[in-house]
């Protein structure tokens, strides 16, 4: 029998990929909307299609049009702010015990903020929210892909002097399907040369290569990395470096990733050992919430409490915090599990 909703709201949940800019509740979009004296259209039907993708898109690019609008808002401290608290409040609903919400601090500078204040911002904005709905949460810095490499060294830079201040580590985001990881060589070395933890963007256009790329560059974690699933050559390496790979189900079906059950590898993955999470990618622009993410996922697999617990392992594993907090989280994962077998 499949687990039930109930049982999978109450698992303890580490979410190690969420976009800020893609993850914020309708009810903070109205406020923001209002803050920064910006217009929505007048239905709830037209402002969803400002900014939740369709089920299914043409490809990655077509998904990333649906953050333009929702960039506009986020410009001042004082949103960006409300946004990050916003974000840590959507994973508490979720019981998600470690949250790290990822964000591109040079979309944010429209207004004239510098890269320093907008970190600040949001960082006080997700320390807001873990005291208020206990769910620890850390920044990580994307570079965007369409940008300049320099953009993405300075970015780099940034995460380095903010490292014990909230913010934990170093990402490429944004167009991978003309700009691969070897494309951002220079930012990658200069973050592995500071000591800054890595997740990178791969395998989310159909090119696996870029999965093992990007783990040679130095990357720590993956996000996605399903188009590792048609390159079986790479599985070995991911494996034996103990990659962890940041799967997101609904994301990756919308994107066109993979079209079909049959294909999507994350029961495949989990099978042959790799470090799987779950996660949303996007709560907003994809529509979706932790919960829904780990129901879809019950279903299609069937997947055991067993399974569940691994995925949290794996997150905790991943996680980019220090032995001591890993080893707390790690405790309250055990315990809540514990709890759940005993149903
Ligand atoms: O799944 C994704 N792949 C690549 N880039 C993404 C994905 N989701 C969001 N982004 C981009 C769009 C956002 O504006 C940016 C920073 O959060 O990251
Ligand atoms: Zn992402």
């Amino acid at each position: 029998m499949t687990i039930s909703k109930q049982i999978i709201a109450q698992m303890p949940k580490i979410e190690l990929h969420c976009h800020l800019d893609g993850s914020i509740s309708l009810e903070t979009i109205h406020k923001l909307a209002k803050m920064e004296n910006i217009p929505l259209p007048a239905t709830l039907e037209e402002q969803q299609a400002l900014f939740i993708a369709p089920e299914e898109t043409k490809d990655l690019n077509e998904y990333l049009e649906k953050f333009h609008f929702i960039g506009r808002l986020l410009q001042t401290t004082a949103a960006l702010e409300l946004a990050a608290f916003d974000v840590v409040k959507q994973a508490s609903y979720d019981n998600v015990k470690y949250i790290e919400v990822r964000f591109a601090p040079t979309l944010h500078t429209m207004k004239g903020l510098t890269l320093q204040e907008i970190v600040s911002a949001v960082v006080k904005g997700l320390k807001r929210g873990e005291v208020e709905f206990g769910v620890l949460s850390n920044a990580l810095l994307c570079g965007m892909r369409h940008e300049p490499v320099e953009n993405a060294i300075e970015v780099a830079k940034v995460a380095k002097s903010q490292l014990t201040h909230g913010v934990v580590g170093f990402d490429l985001a944004g167009n991978e399907v003309d700009f691969p990881p070897y494309a951002f060589e220079e930012a990658i070395k200069v973050a592995k040369d500071l000591d800054i933890p890595l997740t990178l963007h791969a395998g989310e256009c159909h090119c696996g290569k870029n999965v093992y790329d990007a783990v040679v560059l130095g990357a720590n974690r993956i996000g996605h990395g399903i188009a590792l699933k048609d390159t079986p050559e790479y599985i070995e390496y991911i494996k034996e470096n103990e990659i962890v790979l940041e799967l997101a189900p609904t994301s990756n079906f919308q994107t066109k990733t993979v079209t079909s059950w049959e294909e999507y590898p994350f029961k495949k993955f989990l099978d042959l050992g790799l470090k799987v999470t779950i996660n949303t990618d996007n709560r907003t622009v994809s529509n979706t919430t932790l919960n829904k993410e780990y129901a879809k996922l019950a279903e299609v697999y069937d997947l055991t409490l067993k399974d569940f617990y691994k995925v949290s392992c794996n997150g905790v594993f991943g996680a980019f915090v220090d032995d001591e907090v890993k080893k707390e989280l790690g405790e309250i994962v055990n315990e809540e599990f514990e709890k759940l077998n005993g149903h």
